[in-house]
């Protein structure tokens, strides 16, 4: 049975289950349950603090987890990046009353409030950059106001937060996150069972990101419409009963549908038709 640890709360948590469930798994049913097991899929769900994640992970007791880049960075813990999952995207910035810093260099001398300590610490280390870090579990836009630090570093997503609390962001972001799986470094790539959950979840990333796409058109203007859906391998070309004319299907990302189905009616395609990807495996 497949171990993996689950986030089971904060922003990874919701979109982690969506995840799953479009994969086929099944998830819990209420936020109060801490182990599910799906014997389908012969998998073992465990809900666990996100920042904790990577730490059972490495322990070798779980095979794989869902958490954030930042988390697995801050952690130090001895697991790796295998997928990345696309949600929960953020970047990790240092902020602070206007006119405060301007790069990293200003922050010698400085106290610099965080919950990521390991990611800080070992930042200003690589930069040569002689700081104190105070620890704080949440809400460090305050830690300013309160005089507790000049400075923070803090999870970006809107930055609604930081405008709120009269801060700036200064300096280069320090990383970018992302919802990933991870796994204990160096653990057998090849095995089956996290293979095959692997695709699964690649499965999902793509049913969301490609539609399919079907339309009609000349022959004499095949390859210029092939130009335009060149699908993931290559469109599949039917003939039609209509003489001179075939049917293209190919896959084509859902960002960029309607601008395709411009430029295809424009070279004199037409019936073309997008529908979604419910699930695929590539
Ligand atoms: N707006 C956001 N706020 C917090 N974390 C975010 C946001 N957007 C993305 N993330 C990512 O979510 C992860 C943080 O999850 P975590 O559950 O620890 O924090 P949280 O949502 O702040 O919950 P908590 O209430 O426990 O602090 C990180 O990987 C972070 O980059
Ligand atoms: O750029 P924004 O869209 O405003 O999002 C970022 C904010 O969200 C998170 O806080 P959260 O609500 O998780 O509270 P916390 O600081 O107590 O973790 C993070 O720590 C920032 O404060
Ligand atoms: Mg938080």
């Amino acid at each position: 049975m497949l171990r993996i640890a689950v986030p089971n709360k904060g922003s990874l948590s919701g979109p982690a289950a969506d995840m799953l469930h479009e994969a086929g798994y099944q998830q819990r049913r209420e936020s109060k349950e801490l182990r599910i097991v799906d014997p389908e899929n012969e998998v073992e769900f465990f809900y666990l603090r996100p920042r904790d994640i990577a730490i059972y992970v490495s322990s070798g007791r779980l095979d794989i987890g869902i958490t954030g880049r930042d988390l697995l960075i801050d952690s130090g813990a001895n697991a790796e990046e295998i997928l990345p999952l696309g949600f929960a995207r953020s970047t990790f910035r240092f902020a602070a009353k206007p006119g405060t810093a301007e790069g990293i260099d200003d922050l010698a001398g400085k106290t610099v409030a965080t919950s990521y300590e390991g990611i800080v610490a070992k930042h200003l280390a690589d930069s040569g950059v002689d700081a104190s870090v105070v620890h704080l579990d949440g809400a460090v836009e305050t830690a300013i106001e309160l005089g507790v630090a000049e400075v923070i570093a803090d999870v970006v997503e809107t930055g609604t937060s930081l405008r709120n609390a009269g801060l700036e962001v200064f300096g280069e972001p320090i990383m970018k996150s992302e919802a990933i799986v991870v796994r204990r470094t160096g653990a057998d790539a090849e095995e089956p069972k996290v293979q095959q959950f692997l695709r699964r979840l690649q499965g999902v990333l793509v049913a969301r990101t490609y539609v399919m796409m079907d339309y009609d058109c000349r022959v004499e203007q095949l390859e210029k419409a092939v130009a335009l859906t060149p699908g993931l391998e290559s469109p599949t070309v039917s003939p039609l009963h209509n003489e001179g004319w075939v049917a293209v299907r190919a896959m084509v990302p859902a960002k960029e549908a309607q601008r395709i189905m411009d430029d295809l009616y424009a070279i004199g395609a037409r019936a073309i038709l997008t529908t979604a990807i419910h699930a695929c495996r590539l």
